[in-house]
């Protein structure tokens, strides 16, 4: 899979106040990539800057090996945002449909491809003839979408789109997002605070933290669903029946994501009892790698199909004498834990 975006040493500033800093980030063709983060976390900062409707303050950003220098007009007009709370005009939904390929003047056939895009986004042909103002929020967001969809674009960027939308629609915008990918080959990011949502479409997933990057795979992101026990905790129930409870977790909600650092995870060979408590997790050693410049080695195992990842010591490592596929005990530091 070919890279579409090569980011490098951006830094993104607001009032002299750093808001976003990426070293590298590379985003692949035709995937459906979603960005994880609390409020404020330089989502929508990020999206700005991959739509090339700003310019990053430091650093560089190319697009299909082009510079965001040297990016022309045509290839600025293939990458379309839907953005938070989008604006339609105050037309009919075939004019809010129709209104960017007339932009274009690419007028041929239009009737049909409004109808298209209005089907592909599960809105009846009837609807075309609505004022913007005759549309509840879902459909709203629905037609903004179609407006964009009519477009065949290269990227879509999707601000929030399940922001105040109902169930159906949520799912008729997930189910057009799915059928873009694959008709167009478009490729797709999308953030969402509706994390079980963004989590069931997308690919590969990259989180935000205070305008940093933390990556499934850096760092570990264990996702929804929880279950709540009778004090109101969460508890993740991995699929092999293991239970992992978070103490102290009674006001985070269930659908949230939780971030742990490798630093955070401890992990044994399955035989060392005096690791074991009642979270103790029993998981398989899936590879072991050696990191550069540092005395730790990156040990990836699995707990029931879920990949984590952990620092081990050379000195422990040499102890343990761990190998892939052998057995061992993992305990997270869950007061070192964030929520996102
Ligand atoms: N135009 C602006 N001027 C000044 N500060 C800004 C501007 N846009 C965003 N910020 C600040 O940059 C930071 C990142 O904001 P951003 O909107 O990118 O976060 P986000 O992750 O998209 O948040 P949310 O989930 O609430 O949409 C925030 O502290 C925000 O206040």
């Amino acid at each position: 899979m070919s890279n579409l975006y090569e980011l490098n040493y951006i830094e993104q500033y607001y009032d002299g106040k750093k808001v976003l800093s990426v070293d590298t980030l590379y985003l692949e063709e035709n995937q459906i990539i979603g960005f994880f983060g609390p409020n404020g976390s330089g989502k929508s900062t990020l999206f700005s800057l991959l739509s090339f409707i700003c310019k990053p303050t430091k650093g560089e950003i190319s697009f299909n090996g082009i510079c965001n220098k040297k990016i022309d007009l045509e290839t600025k007009q293939s990458i379309v945002i839907v953005p938070q709370n989008p604006y339609l005009l105050k037309r009919t939904v075939f004019d809010n449909i129709a209104y960017g390929l007339k932009l274009r003047n690419d007028t041929d056939n239009l009737k049909e491809k409004v109808y298209e895009a209005l089907e592909l986004v599960g809105l009846d042909t009837n609807f075309a003839n609505r004022k913007w103002s005759q549309l509840s929020g879902g459909e709203s967001q629905r037609v903004a979408l179609a407006a964009r969809l009519i477009l065949k674009p290269k990227v879509l960027i999707l601000d929030e789109p399940t922001a105040g939308v109902d169930t159906n629609s949520a799912q008729l915008i997930k189910e057009a997002i799915l059928t873009a990918k694959q008709k167009y080959n478009t490729t797709i990011f999308i953030s969402s605070h509706d994390h079980n949502w963004l989590n069931h479409i997308c690919d590969r997933r990259i989180a935000l933290f205070q305008g940093n990057l933390v990556e499934n795979g850096s760092v570990n992101l264990l996702f929804a669903p929880w279950e709540k026990n009778k004090e109101g905790n969460l508890v993740k129930v991995f699929s092999d029946g293991q239970r992992l409870t978070i103490a102290n977790s009674e006001s985070k909600k269930r659908d949230s994501v939780m971030m742990i650092n490798t630093e955070h995870i401890d992990i044994c060979r399955k035989d060392c009892d005096e690791m074991q408590n009642e979270n103790t997790l029993v998981a398989t050693v899936c590879s072991i790698y050696q990191q550069t410049n540092e005395n730790h080695l990156l040990v990836e195992f699995s707990i029931s199909g879920m990949n984590f990842n952990s620092k081990i010591t050379r000195e422990e490592m040499k102890k343990q004498a761990l190998l892939p596929g052998d057995k061992i005990f993992v305990n997270i530091n869950l007061s070192g834990v964030c929520w996102i």
